[in-house]
């Protein structure tokens, strides 16, 4: 379980976030949704570490991540996984390589189980024939499913993506969606995906947070996010709905 209280950022005199809270339970994929600019991916980024809040609190499983002294710090970060935007693997490494890498990192696990483990994640991922591709023969698809697996290989209890569905085709994206929810379920991970995609908030949604301009407007599910009576939550349903119209 993570929980976020009173999450509060400015750059300059912008403040980006305004004082953000919310619970992500195991098992559940929960998604944070909104505009462009509107805080995502910096509540995100407060999340893992990556920019420190100018206050408020994260807790891992009642272990708050800021305050925590280093060490116990560390062990949070490798209960972590995270797929980046545009997948991030190295272009100079094999696929097998790319997904075992936080293993080389992090473990001091003999080679044959490093290699073991990753096959093991490249399976879960529908990709077992591929480890000795580089990331340039592979589709987008495929890029992502390899991000996934190097996301999940040191068994993560925490599962973070930051708009995984950018620059795929609908039907991809669909099963890129399906693939996170079922392994968030199949490991009980507690899973955070940033969206901009309609079909993931009405097919993945178990929890659904959105943000405007820093703020926390409105928290559902899927089956609620079209009659929450929040108008700017309609407006961007709205948008979304026209920009998927316009694609098709
Ligand atoms: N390191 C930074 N320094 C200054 N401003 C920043 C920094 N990071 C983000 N911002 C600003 O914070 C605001 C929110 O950015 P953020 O990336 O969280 O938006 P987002 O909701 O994820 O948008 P998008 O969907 O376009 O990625 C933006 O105005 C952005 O310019």
């Amino acid at each position: 379980m993570i929980e976020i209280k009173n999450i509060a950022k400015t750059f300059g005199d912008r403040q980006v976030l305004a004082g953000i809270d919310g619970s992500f339970k195991p098992g559940d994929t929960s998604l944070i949704i909104g505009g462009s600019g509107t805080g995502k991916s910096v509540l995100l980024k407060c999340m893992i570490g990556l920019i420190k809040p100018d206050s408020g609190e994260v807790l891992y499983d009642g272990r708050d991540f800021l305050t925590t002294d280093l060490n116990e710090q560390k062990t949070i970060r490798r209960e972590m996984g995270v797929l980046f935007q545009g997948s991030a693997l190295f272009d100079s490494k094999t696929v097998l390589e790319n997904v075992r890498f936080p293993l080389d990192m992090l473990t001091e696990q003999p080679e044959s189980e490093k290699i073991e483990r990753a096959q093991e994640c490249l399976r879960r991922v529908g990709l077992e024939n591929a480890g000795d591709r580089m990331p340039s023969e592979i589709s987008g698809g495929m890029k992502k499913r390899v991000g996934i697996a190097r996301a999940i290989v040191l068994n993560p209890k925490y599962l973070f993506c930051d708009e995984p569905n950018s620059g795929l085709d609908p039907l991809t994206s669909i099963k890129i969606d399906q693939l996170i929810s079922e392994i968030t379920d199949e490991y009980q991970i507690t899973t955070v995906v940033i969206t901009h995609d309609m079909n993931s908030m009405l097919e993945i949604g178990e929890k659904i947070m959105f943000l405007y301009e820093g703020n926390k407007l409105w928290e559902g599910t899927s089956a609620t996010l079209t009659h929450s009576g929040v108008n700017e939550l309609n407006e961007f349903i709205n948008a979304n709905k026209l920009i998927r119209e316009m694609e098709k």
